[in-house]
């Protein structure tokens, strides 16, 4: 298999999507995290387009990368100027990149439709712009828009473009299929045909609209395309650009193309979701190789036989990508399920044990009533060990008042909550306000609490989801609530369901605090 050349454009196709926009100081960062990845190119931006991307080139410099190269992305000039006067391909030259990447037209229609202008005159435009790049930078890549399209329409002049292109010196020539439409069972005729064509190291950048990028991108390397083009986390214009969060590692583990050393492939997901992160969007958990969900088990059937050996569900090992093996629990589970928990959580359980069985039974009890484990796994280590006889009852709570006030229709409502607390022989009575009735009694039990607690004044609450659950036969409909809470070591997940919202949340909030109190204890 060649030597892979992996180019990322996060930076500049990823921040074509839709709710991505990141700092140049983020930029900065990213370009960081890639290079200690391994790829190879990073695009930074398009200098010709915003002040952002101009000072991302220049704060770049400041940096010290191990490996990658900094590319500029542009277009070929525009119609009747020379290179030199165009400004887009001015500012390219004065971004100072280690490349210069450019794209021009393939397709006849877009020639006629989108420039306007004629056949001859774009064949032109791409000759005389890398040709002049080439003068001042080391490297051009040529990014063939709308490649197999255009190859589709009008194959000669398809070919004609990567002529031009392989005459004034590109590097590398990049087939793209921009609008993302291509399947993986054309890639193979077209790219023998290219490769008849010119003889220039290719590449592939393909968008995922139907669903093929990271599919189209493998089936290119496996005909002899050497240069791979795509985005962290799959971010792109649209339906987004090919994922390499998923290219990486079948290259790797499956394609024996040691693209990246094996200790920078375990860092997989950790940039994955530092890039998240820094676009402040939620993970996609489904997302192959790196999502939470990637190597979850939650059949009864599948946990049983991970159990035995991890391959029997599993493509690869988790760890290679920096991920992990999880086992969920729901009412899909067998007491493999709860074993593996137990066993998790550091709880001593034997699968002959009538205790494994009840516990099961509860599970599945409860989620029929509405109760979802899988995001509340504290909810459920405390279920487990309430079952086992093996928790301290830290507190009891005699009762709760929660009431909202309005006094004023220009007034904001006031909420205010009252609670009565058991910890050993003392009762303890308070009394707190919030912006909300859940918050005002969330303040009221841990003032109750922290006089006894104080390491609850650590903890925070991070998330609440609230989830009305439709009626069923003769049932009323029920409220679920997911409380995520946190402190400086973790955070952790509880539920509550009741057809009373704030009740669901008083369950989701006193196992919060009681999970605080089990694991600060050390089990
Ligand atoms: C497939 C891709 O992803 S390509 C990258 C797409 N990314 C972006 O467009 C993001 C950055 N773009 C921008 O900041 C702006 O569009 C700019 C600065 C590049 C151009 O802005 P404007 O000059 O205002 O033009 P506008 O965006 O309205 O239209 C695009 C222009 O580029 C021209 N153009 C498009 N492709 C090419 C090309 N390959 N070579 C030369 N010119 C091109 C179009 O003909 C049009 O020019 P015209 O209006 O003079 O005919
Ligand atoms: C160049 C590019 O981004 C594309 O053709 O999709």
């Amino acid at each position: 298999m060649n030597q892979i050349r992996l180019y990322d454009t996060t930076l500049r196709d990823g921040s074509q999507a839709e709710d991505v926009s990141f700092l140049v100081t983020d930029k900065i960062r990213i370009a960081q995290k890639l290079d200690e990845l391994g790829i190879h190119y990073i695009e930074g931006g398009w200098p010709g387009s915003n002040p952002k991307d101009i000072a991302f080139f220049k704060d770049i410099k400041k940096v010290s990368l191990s490996g990658a190269k900094i590319a500029a992305f542009g277009s070929t000039r525009r119609a009747k100027i020379t290179p030199d006067k165009d400004n887009n391909i001015r500012t390219l030259i004065q971004a100072e990149p280690d490349v210069v990447t450019i794209f021009g037209k393939t397709w006849d229609f877009h020639v006629h439709e989108a420039l306007r202008i004629s056949l001859e005159e774009n064949l032109e435009l791409i000759y005389d712009s890398l040709a002049y790049l080439k003068e001042h930078i080391g490297e051009v890549i040529y990014d063939a828009e709308h490649f197999f399209d255009g190859y589709k329409a009008n194959p000669a002049y398809a070919l004609k473009t990567l002529q031009a292109a392989q005459e004034a010196g590109a590097d590398c020539i990049v087939l793209c299929d921009t609008n993302g439409g291509t399947l993986p069972y054309e890639l193979p005729a077209i790219i023998a045909a290219v490769k008849k064509s010119v003889s220039t190291p290719l590449g592939i950048h393909a968008h995922n609209d139907s669903e093929c990028a990271v599919a189209n991108s493998l089936v290119a390397v496996e005909n002899g395309i050497v240069h791979v083009q795509g985005t962290i986390n799959g971010f792109g214009e649209r339906c987004g650009n090919a994922n390499l969060c998923s290219i990486i590692p079948s290259l790797v583990l499956k394609m024996e193309s040691p693209c990246v050393a094996d200790e920078q492939l375990k860092s997989l997901r950790g940039v994955s979701r530092y890039i998240y992160e820094l676009a402040n969007l939620v993970p996609n958990k489904h997302m192959a190789y790196v999502g939470n969900s990637a190597f979850a088990h939650k059949g009864g059937v599948h946990v049983s036989a991970i159990q035995r050996h991890p391959e029997t569900y599993e493509h690869v090992r988790p760890e290679r990508v920096g991920n992990v093996t999880r086992v969920l629990i729901s009412d899909l589970s067998g007491r493999s399920n709860i074993l593996a928990k137990a066993e998790q959580f550091n709880i001593n359980l034997d699968s002959k044990d009538p205790v494994t069985l009840e516990i099961l039974e509860d599970i599945k009890e409860l989620e029929n009533k509405g109760y979802q484990f899988e995001g509340a796994e504290a909810s459920f280590e405390l279920l487990m060990r309430r079952a086992l006889g093996t928790i301290r009852p830290y507190f009891s709570v005699i009762g709760y008042r929660v009431i909202d006030t309005k006094r004023h229709e220009d007034e904001k409502t006031l909420s205010e909550a009252t609670v009565q607390v058991k910890v050993g022989g003392r009762i303890e009575h308070t009394a707190a306000e919030g912006n909300g009735p859940v918050n005002a009694l969330d303040h009221a039990l841990r003032k109750a609490l922290e006089n006894f607690y104080p390491q609850l004044k650590e903890m925070r609450l991070l998330d609440y989801k609230v989830r009305v659950l439709p009626a069923g036969k003769g049932t009323a409909s029920v409220t679920r609530v997911l409380i995520e809470s946190g402190d400086k070591m973790e955070r952790w997940g509880t539920v509550g369901v009741s057809d009373n919202i704030i009740d669901a949340s008083y369950h989701a909030l006193i196992d919060a605090l009681q999970y605080k109190l089990l694991k600060d204890q050390g089990r």
